[in-house]
């Protein structure tokens, strides 16, 4: 293993805790650092993407996975996660491993100036040769603005970084067609387009939040950034080097073609819906054939209150989201504009801009293997009169 490359490592639940008690897997821990501390000694960049903070937190206040509400999961993540990084921070110094925790939540991945902050400071840490792990910041993201699992969360710090992997480790040893509970189950060695099997099972382990089905998900952003995925059995002595070097079997993502620009691949490997702009079918095509940005007069209606620079969704009248783009204007600039079409930009809202609302280099047109996200239904929507 001689080149040096930058992995995610993600660490499912039902790695970290035993499901009968939900206590630490000592022995797990132990034998990951361990052979995370000798590839980073190698040279290569690691950032162990780890859930856990749940199930280590649920007997301290009382519950059980099986029972406990998601503000209980928001209390036990505020005890356990305290408790998983000491765990992290003692079995690291015993392999000489300086490590730094970070917790992000889904706004922070998708508003741009932050998902490059929290870039920045990764690399900085990758600089000073500590590895830094990650885990979403389940005691204050709410239920509609979180990523739920880590899964998806470690896919988009392997897009954030340029990883050349992401590895995720879980309780089987990889993909197959159908539950692996069903003895006739496959196992599924390669993928070539993981877009082929967003539609796969969804049963979980007893802590684990996701199943295959967020995996799938994550490899499928994982494809569209450019980085390579792999899942595969989370076992106790070196879980990723023998996985690296080959030495057992494992489900791989392959990279396909070529990859689109940094600003796109972020557009396309969304989450959470912010606002949205419903055009005609005539201009959602012409958006699609990337003939044109979108102009006041196209928009029948938006959703949100958003600001300058904030990510819109665009639908056609079908309500099927045919684009995504950087706005040049606020929700209420929009209004503005779009019910004075009759007057210059400059007039309605006050100062010299570009006149498009997204502008055509800034939009992606989603294709097949994006994953599309419905329009909120709970926002207010504004219908511009004709
Ligand atoms: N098609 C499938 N292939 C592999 N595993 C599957 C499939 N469908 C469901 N599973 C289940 O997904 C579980 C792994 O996901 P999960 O419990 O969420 O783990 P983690 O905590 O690692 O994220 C396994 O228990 C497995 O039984
Ligand atoms: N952020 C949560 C993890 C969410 C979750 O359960 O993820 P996973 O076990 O990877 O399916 C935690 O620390 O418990």
């Amino acid at each position: 293993m001689s080149a040096k490359k930058k992995i995610v490592v993600k660490i499912g639940s039902s790695l970290l805790a035993n499901s009968n008690n939900l206590t630490l897997r000592y022995a797990f821990i132990s034998g990951l650092l361990s052979d995370l501390a000798q590839l980073q000694k190698e040279g290569h960049n690691i950032i162990l993407t780890s859930s856990g903070s749940v199930a280590l937190g649920l007997n301290m206040v009382g519950k059980r996975p099986e029972d406990a509400g998601v503000l209980d999961k928001q209390a036990a993540a505020a005890c356990g996660q305290p408790l998983l990084m000491n765990a992290y921070r003692q079995v690291a110094s015993e392999y000489d491993l300086d490590v730094a925790q970070m917790l992000v939540t889904v706004e922070d991945m998708e508003e741009r100036r932050r998902f490059l902050n929290i870039k920045n400071t990764m690399l900085r840490l990758f600089e000073n040769d500590i590895m830094p792990i990650i885990n979403e910041n389940d005691s204050i993201a709410t239920r509609e603005l979180r990523v739920g699992d880590n899964d998806r969360l470690s896919a988009k710090v392997a897009q954030m970084v340029e990883a050349d992997e992401l590895i995720i480790l879980t309780s089987v040893e990889g993909l197959y067609d159908r539950d692996p509970s069903d003895p006739d189950a496959k196992f599924i060695h390669e993928i070539e387009d993981v877009s082929e099997h967003l539609e796969t099972t969804t049963g979980t382990s007893a802590l684990g939040s996701g199943g295959m089905l967020t995996k799938m998900h994550a490899a499928n952003m994982a494809q569209n950034a450019g980085v390579e995925t792999i899942i595969a059995e989370g076992i106790i002595e070196r879980p990723v080097s023998s996985v690296l070097n080959k030495e057992r079997r494992f489900t791989r993502c392959l990279v396909r073609g070529e990859t689109a620009s940094p600003l796109k691949v972020w557009l396309s490997n969304r989450l959470q819906v912010s606002g949205t702009l419903v055009v005609s079918n005539e201009i959602a095509e012409n958006v699609a054939k990337k003939k044109s940005g979108i102009s006041r007069m196209d928009i029948i209606s938006l959703q949100g209150d958003f600001s300058k620079g904030d990510v819109l969704h665009v639908y056609n009248e079908k309500g099927k989201e045919v684009a995504r783009g950087l706005t040049n204007f606020s929700s209420e600039e929009i209004m503005l504009l779009a019910r004075h079409l009759e007057m210059p930009v400059e007039n309605v809202i006050g100062y010299k801009t570009k006149s498009d609302i997204v502008g055509a280099e800034n939009i992606l047109v989603l294709e097949e293997n994006h994953l599309q996200l419905e329009a909120p239904e709970h926002d207010q929507k504004i219908v511009i009169p004709a």
